[in-house]
């Protein structure tokens, strides 16, 4: 795959790639074009944020803490464009070695640029004192902790709580992980301009919290070349909408797509309901029940057929969801095996990852499938699939997995990750905090199934594309979470479903280039 199509904001690359694309675009511009295109977005970003704060540019006071390499460079000239707006600027250069020409530029508009050591109780008041901090000590050229005295300035503005804008990449985070290698040697950002594209290590990790508000800047790379192993995509609103068209005129119940949902037992029926609740709004016109939990779920969603059988007799489906809640017996068994036994995609959640995990005919009958399968562990289910924890690099983990296992991996966390067994990854990361409540993975589990199934009944599936509905339904999912937390309410599972006929048309209501 090529990244046609991709905007900076869906646009995940690996350093490796951003790399190669800055080359590329270098080899077509005047020496250091890209550069001042970064400073440029850089200034006016910093701008609005002093405007925010002190109701001006003029007189306020810019700290500029500036690396060794460009990302210090990009920090210089921005700042020389505030000097140059009349803000006091004054650089604090933490390496042995700065980017020249951006300090020149800096010292002719009327900034000032010091070298700082360890201790520097001067260095350590203006930060202090500053209405705003330029974090241009590492971007994409970092690894590992920060080092001094870069580390002892990132903590005097964490203490002081200064305004922060970090510029391309908090320092201190890993640009293609997230990881931070040492909590106490990072920048905590309040925003973060970004250039060009995404790093992973903004979304994800322990990274995702220190960036803050979040802005691409197109400085023109092409994504024309970016192999499928050193991309992820990042649905937004524009990249679902397509895939959540509503029914044609010519559509009936059928041909919108029969869901299965196999979920809920008699211990746990609430599983049952709460599954078939997003299944019932993820665009499928039909939704079947087949498990122990039948009455709960016709009590609450009338529009639901829900019957006690078996999977094997329940109908035509074009997908099946099994696993929320159905639990570990011979019976849940038979309805993870009844469901891999047919052609059509399968979504396993919950106790169904757990029986693959534990039974090794459960998973060889899984693994042998030729219908679509998709996952949707959490970090402890992955781990027992997986046989070791997700670790620090999220996306190699579920690419790894999702290759192992011959099916597409969604990993869910704050930010969810999915990927194709042939390495398409995607990544959705705009679900609020309130989404982490019990319940909330069914909702998931049946809506991507419904979303499965009505894409099935218009073409058959491929696990790519899989990939891309799970990712997408991860954004409905999120979407949802925010509209039921919107004006502070409380959020529960049902509460996400509920909200999700508000998402979907939110997201419809976005309208792609
Ligand atoms: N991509 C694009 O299109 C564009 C990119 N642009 C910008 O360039 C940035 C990348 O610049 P870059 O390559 O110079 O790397 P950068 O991150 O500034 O510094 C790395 C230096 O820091 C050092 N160092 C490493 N780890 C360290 C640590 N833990 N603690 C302390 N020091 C550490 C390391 O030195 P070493 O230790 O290896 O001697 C190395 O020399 C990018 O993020 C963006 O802002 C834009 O200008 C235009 C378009
Ligand atoms: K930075």
């Amino acid at each position: 795959m090529t990244g046609h199509g991709l905007r900076p904001a869906t646009a995940v690359l690996t350093v490796a790639a951003v790399r190669r694309a800055e080359a590329a675009a270098m080899a077509e511009l005047p020496e250091g074009a890209l550069m001042q295109r970064a400073a440029t977005a850089l200034a006016v970003v910093a701008g609005s944020m002093l405007r925010e704060i002190c109701g001006r540019v003029t007189g306020s006071r810019v700290v500029l803490l500036v690396g060794a390499g460009d990302n210090g460079g990009d920090a210089l000239y921005a700042g020389a464009r505030l000097a140059a707006r009349g803000a006091r600027v004054d650089a604090l250069l933490v390496a042995d070695r700065h980017h020249v020409g951006g300090a020149d530029a800096l010292r002719r508009n009327g900034g000032r640029v010091q070298v700082v050591a360890l201790g520097d109780l001067v260095a350590a008041e203006l930060v202090a004192r500053a209405d705003l901090v330029v974090d241009g000590i590492l971007g994409i050229g970092g690894r590992g902790a920060l080092r001094e005295p870069a580390a002892w300035l990132a903590a005097v503005a964490r203490e002081t709580d200064v305004a922060v804008l970090a510029v391309d990449l908090p320092s201190g985070v890993d640009a293609d992980t997230g990881a931070v290698a040492d909590a106490d040697a990072v920048v905590h950002a309040d925003r973060t301009v970004a250039f060009g594209c995404l790093k992973a290590g903004l979304l994800l990790g322990d990274g995702a919290l220190r960036t803050g508000e979040l802005a691409v800047v197109d400085i023109g790379l092409s994504f024309d070349d970016v192999a499928t192993s050193e991309l992820v995509v990042r649905i937004d609103d524009d990249s679902a909408a397509p895939l959540l068209a509503g029914p044609g005129a010519r559509d009936d119940k059928y041909t919108r797509g029969v869901v299965g949902v196999s979920a809920g037992s008699e211990a746990y029926p609430g599983a049952a309901v709460l599954a078939t609740a997003g299944a019932r709004h993820g665009l499928a016109g039909y939704v079947r029940y087949a498990g122990h939990a039948h009455e709960q779920v016709v009590a609450h969603w009338p529009d639901v057929v829900a019957r006690p059988g078996r999977v094997a007799d329940a109908g035509r489906t074009q997908c099946w969801v099994v696993g929320s809640g159905r639990g570990l017996d011979e019976d849940a068994r038979g309805a993870v095996l009844d469901a891999a036994a047919l052609d059509v995609p399968l979504l396993l959640d919950a106790d169904a990852l757990t029986l693959m995990a534990d039974d090794a005919d459960v998973r060889a009958a899984v693994v042998a499938r030729s219908g679509v399968t998709v996952l949707t562990p959490h970090a402890g289910e992955f781990a027992r699939l997986a046989g070791v924890p997700v670790g620090e690099d999220r996306v190699a983990a579920v690419r790894s997995l999702a290759a192992d296992l011959g099916a597409v991996v969604l990993l869910k966390g704050s930010a969810t990750v999915v990927a194709a067994p042939d390495g398409h990854a995607y990544v959705a990361a705009s679900a609020p905090p309130e989404l982490a409540t019990a319940g909330s993975g069914d909702v998931l589990a049946g809506l991507l199934g419904s979303l499965l199934a009505h894409h099935e009944a218009h073409a058959p599936l491929d696990p790519a594309r899989a990939a891309l509905l799970a990712a997408v339904a991860a954004h409905v999912h999120g979407a949802a979470g925010a509209v039921a937390a919107d004006d502070g309410r409380t959020v529960t599972a049902l509460d996400v479903a509920a909200a999700l006929p508000a998402a979907v048309a939110r997201v419809r209501r976005s309208s792609p280039e």
